[in-house]
């Protein structure tokens, strides 16, 4: 009896702790927010941002260049808005863009005290961290619920976009993993196999208007500014994904990740040296739920906005493909890895990504889904030599420290971050 009081105690004691923990991350994080001031003068952005440090370099031309033949002048493009969707292997990407400004001095559009322009609010100029009208930046890159008419004010007229999207039931295993604990309607879902449970029904499970349920329901629609809970059958489906098209300079595919590498380094005027990456923000394989092909089918049925735009952009992808050559692709796909392979070699103790628990150093630990630890991160080798240290340490870096390191306090994150520590969540 006197036993089970004191358990009583100790978990209502626990359930005050953390309201009150919660109110004052709350507080804390409406005072350090950045007030929008809607009262201040537009002013343009310029044509382009007038720092151009970048070389003119000789693009070889892999269908001539061994003949001797004429070489295309390139001037790497440096003004770019990268629309980072979720869980489509968009943190590989951010540390490719992160190396690429610092390399050419770029200045980055970022959020304040945060990771992401306060998702899932539709972004807003206000958000940018620093910004005063007429302020030109290069990229942006983080996180956001995109709003083109915003994002324009803040990047030159002749800035590329892109983004990358998902196969949408592979997209929805992994955000359902990695954010059903944030989605309060989840938390009822019977069952050891929440996932499948969902899918059985996801009618009955879902609420378009339940807190975080966007997570559940066409998250590439929602993170491009569209309506995620349209019917299939809506125009505004069909509007939507021609909307995308019209802004989207290059969409990418997470499914052919070193494709679309090569065609971004063609578009941007990018060197091979530009696009190395490792694989950034992966699972450990015991995380991820099995698919047999009905699940699949349901996850597609239930994401039917998602599945028209992939399979839109699919297509587009391919024909994409087509104009730069087929062969060139392979013989540019197949350097890639190799360049990559050798560079896993240089950097990468023990060859792999490892469990969370197995990294040693704080500064290459990635941030954990709530309540888990199943994202693998990597151990830097110990004796990289000098020429290949410091971008071994860069490529290998999570998005919070290189964010950091690049002059983001984000001192609400790492807070979160301690107390999860402590209370070990
Ligand atoms: N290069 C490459 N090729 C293929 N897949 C890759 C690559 N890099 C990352 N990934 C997978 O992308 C998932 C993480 O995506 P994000 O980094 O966008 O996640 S996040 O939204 O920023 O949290 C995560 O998927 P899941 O493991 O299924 O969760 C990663 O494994």
């Amino acid at each position: 009896m006197v036993k089970q009081r004191r358990q009583w105690r100790s978990i209502c004691k626990g359930l005050v702790l953390g309201t009150l923990l919660t109110s004052c991350m709350i507080l804390l994080y409406c005072l350090s927010s950045p007030q929008i001031q809607f009262n201040l003068p537009e002013v343009p952005v310029p044509y382009s941002c007038a720092h151009r440090p970048a070389q003119a370099y000789a693009a070889p031309d892999t269908n001539t260049s061994q003949h001797g033949r004429d070489q295309t002048l390139c001037v790497p493009k440096v003004d770019i808005m990268f629309m980072k969707t979720h869980k489509t292997a968009s943190s590989t990407l951010l540390n490719i863009l992160f190396r690429f400004g610092e390399k050419h001095r770029l200045k980055f559009a970022f959020p304040s005290s945060r990771n992401d322009f306060s998702y899932p609010s539709t972004f807003h100029r206000f958000q940018v961290k620093d910004y005063k009208p007429g302020m030109c930046f290069n990229i942006i890159c983080n996180h956001m619920r995109f709003n083109a008419t915003e994002v324009a004010k803040v990047l030159p007229m002749d800035t590329t976009y892109i983004t990358i999207l998902r196969d949408p039931a592979e997209l929805f295993e992994s955000s359902f993993h990695y954010f059903h604990n944030l989605v309060p309607l989840t938390w009822t879902i019977p069952g050891e196999d929440k996932f499948a449970e969902f899918l059985r029904d996801p009618k009955y499970y879902y609420d378009s208007n339940g807190y975080n349920s966007f997570y559940l329901k066409n998250l590439l629609f929602f993170d491009l500014g569209q309506d995620n809970n349209l019917e299939p059958s809506d125009p505004h489906v069909e509007a939507g994904i021609q909307a995308i098209t019209k802004r989207f300079q290059l969409v990418m595919l997470v499914e052919y990740f070193d494709e679309s590498l090569i065609l971004l380094k063609d578009i941007l005027c990018w060197e091979m040296d530009d696009l190395l990456f490792f694989k950034l923000n992966a699972r450990m394989d015991s995380t991820v739920s099995k698919m047999t092909p009905e699940l699949r089918a349901k996850a597609l049925e239930w994401n039917t906005a998602d599945w028209k735009l992939y399979k839109h952009f699919n297509a587009t992808f391919w024909r994409k493909v087509d104009a730069y050559g087929r062969e060139r692709m392979a013989h540019d796909v197949a350097n890639l890895r190799q360049r990559n392979a050798e560079m896993v070699g240089v950097c990468i103790e023990g060859g792999q990504a490892v469990e969370a628990g197995s990294i040693e150093e704080t500064a290459m630990k990635p941030w954990q889904p709530i309540g888990e630890k199943s994202i693998m991160g990597y151990n830097l080798k110990k004796n990289v030599d000098k020429t290949h240290r410091k971008l071994c340490r860069k490529m290998l870096t999570p998005e919070l420290q290189y964010l950091t390191e690049l002059g983001v306090n984000l001192w609400i994150t790492k807070l979160w971050g301690h107390i999860r520590e402590v209370i070990n969540w």
